[in-house]
C-alpha cells in the first residue's frame, strides 16, 4: 500500500547547520505515527518539508504517492497541517479563520459554516465568538490551528507539537478527535516531546537526533521491553553523565 507520507532522503542546511541529514521514513496509511526528538533534532524543519511549507536542499517528500513539490495542488489537497508557529490573518475571529480558509480550500459556504461551528464547539472556541485570533491565548491559537488542519476533512495530518500549550481538558478532547480520525482510516503524524503520550496515542514512532533517524518503526520495536522515555534517553541523551548544576542557586 501506498504509505501516506513517504519522506526519502530529505536534507536541509541552514549555513553551516545541517539541519535535516538524509531523512528517510514511511508512514504507513492508517497509522498513528510519533516523532520525537531533542530541541533543535530537526523534526519541525522535517515536517515543514514534508508537507511543502520549506524546500528542501535535497530528497523528496510524496503524500499518498503525490510529490509535495512537483504535484503540489494533489498533495496538499490531501493533508492537514498545523506547523510550528503558525501564521494567521491576525485580525479575524477564530469563526472568520474557519470560512476564510474553508472557501479556499473549495468548500461551499454550507459546509463550511457547518464543519466551523461544531469546530469551534467541539474545541470550546465559542465562547470567545467575537475574539480577534490575535488576541488568543498561546492554547487558543494552538486549538483554531488544528480546526484549520481539520476544516476540510483530509487523509493525512501533520501535526507539529499540537497539545503544546493546551489545556488538559482540551487536550482530552483533542486525543479523542485524533484518535477518531484515525479509527475513521485517517492517518496522523505528530511531533511531541512528551514521551508519555507518543506511548499513549501512536503506533509508530521515530527518534530524530542531529537530523537523522536514530530509530523508527512501531512503538513496540523501538521502545522493546522499556518505556519509551528511557529508549530516547539511552538513543539521544548526553553520553556525558557528570552531574550540572548551578551551585550558585542553593542556599
Ligand atoms: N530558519 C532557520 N534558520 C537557521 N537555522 C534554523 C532555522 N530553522 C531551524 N534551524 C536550525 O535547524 C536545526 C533544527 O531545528 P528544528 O526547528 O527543525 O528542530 P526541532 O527538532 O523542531 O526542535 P524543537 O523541539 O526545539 O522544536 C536547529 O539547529 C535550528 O537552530
Amino acid at each position: 500500500m501506498t504509505p501516506a507520507l513517504d519522506i526519502s532522503g530529505l536534507t536541509k542546511r541552514f549555513g553551516d547547520t545541517l539541519a535535516v541529514d538524509d531523512i528517510h521514513l514511511g508512514v504507513p496509511q492508517g497509522s498513528f505515527f510519533g516523532l520525537v526528538g531533542q530541541n533543535g533534532a530537526g523534526k519541525t524543519t522535517t515536517l515543514s518539508m514534508a508537507v511543502g511549507l520549506l524546500r528542501p536542499d535535497g530528497g523528496s517528500a510524496r503524500i499518498f504517492g503525490e510529490d509535495v513539490w512537483s504535484a503540489p495542488e494533489r498533495a496538499k489537497a490531501m493533508v492537514g497541517v498545523l506547523p510550528d508557529g503558525l501564521a494567521m490573518p491576525e485580525r479575524l475571529t477564530g469563526r472568520e479563520v474557519l470560512t476564510y480558509l474553508g472557501l479556499l480550500r473549495g468548500l461551499s459556504r454550507d459546509v463550511v459554516t457547518r464543519r466551523a461551528e461544531e469546530l469551534l464547539s467541539v474545541l470550546e472556541l465559542d465562547g470567545a465568538d467575537g475574539t480577534l485570533v490575535i488576541e488568543y491565548s498561546t492554547g487558543m491559537r494552538k486549538k483554531i490551528g488544528l480546526a484549520t488542519a481539520l476544516l476540510h476533512a483530509p487523509r493525512l495530518l501533520v501535526l507539529d507539537e499540537p497539545f503544546e500549550a493546551v489545556d488538559p481538558v482540551s487536550a482530552a478532547t483533542i486525543k479523542t478527535i485524533l484518535r477518531g480520525f484515525v479509527a475513521g482510516g485517517g492517518s496522523i503524524v505528530l511531533s511531541s516531546h512528551v514521551m508519555a503520550l507518543v506511548e499513549q496515542l501512536c503506533d509508530h514512532v521515530a527518534v530524530i537526533d542531529k537530523g537523522a533517524v536514530a530509530a523508527a518503526g512501531t512503538l513496540d520495536e523501538v521502545r522493546g521491553a522499556r518505556s519509551l522515555e528511557d529508549t530516547f534517553v539511552e538513543l539521544v541523551g548526553d553520553q556525558d553523565t557528570g552531574v550540572k548544576e548551578l551551585s550558585w542557586l542553593s542556599h
